[in-house]
């Protein structure tokens, strides 16, 4: 490989290895993150237990990765406001409130795409028609 690409390709791995360490950082310091994490396998779970179709695996991967993209940037977003306004401001409270919105809509989404999905197939499994 010539020495350009080589430092590229290097770059876009280190890039990747920050965003790693930010999953870390982001699993390791929020309980809400931890407990979306737990929601999305116990809903993977219920999918493969119910035998969802491909299309239906599709929605709820992309819910899934919302939720947990959400709850990512609102976390960045806390750290920031924490290192650049550390004593109580009203935009400081606007911009966590705000982000915060984010992952409760997110999760709204989220939550009526699972109900969607499984509800039906739950009532059909516990409550056979006739
Ligand atoms: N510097 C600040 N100035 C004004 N209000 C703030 C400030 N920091 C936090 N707040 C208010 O307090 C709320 C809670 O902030 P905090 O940093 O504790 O996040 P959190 O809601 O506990 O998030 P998480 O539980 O995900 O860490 C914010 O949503 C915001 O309304």
């Amino acid at each position: 490989m010539r020495p350009l690409l080589h430092n590229r390709a290097r770059s876009r791995l280190a890039s990747f290895g920050h965003a790693w360490r930010g999953i870390g950082v982001l699993l390791a310091g929020q309980a809400n993150a931890r407990l979306h994490l737990l929601a999305a396998l116990l809903v993977v779970a219920l999918g493969a237990w119910l035998g969802i179709s491909a299309l239906e695996w599709a929605l709820l991967s992309a819910v899934i990765g919302l939720v947990l993209c959400a709850e990512a940037l609102n976390t960045g977003i806390e750290i920031v406001v924490d290192l650049v306004s550390p004593d109580w401001h009203r935009l400081a409270r606007d911009a966590k409130d705000v982000a915060a919105a984010g992952v409760l809509l997110a999760s709204l989404g989220a939550l009526a795409t699972g109900g969607w999905i499984f509800l039906p197939r739950l009532l059909a499994r516990f409550m056979p028609a006739g």
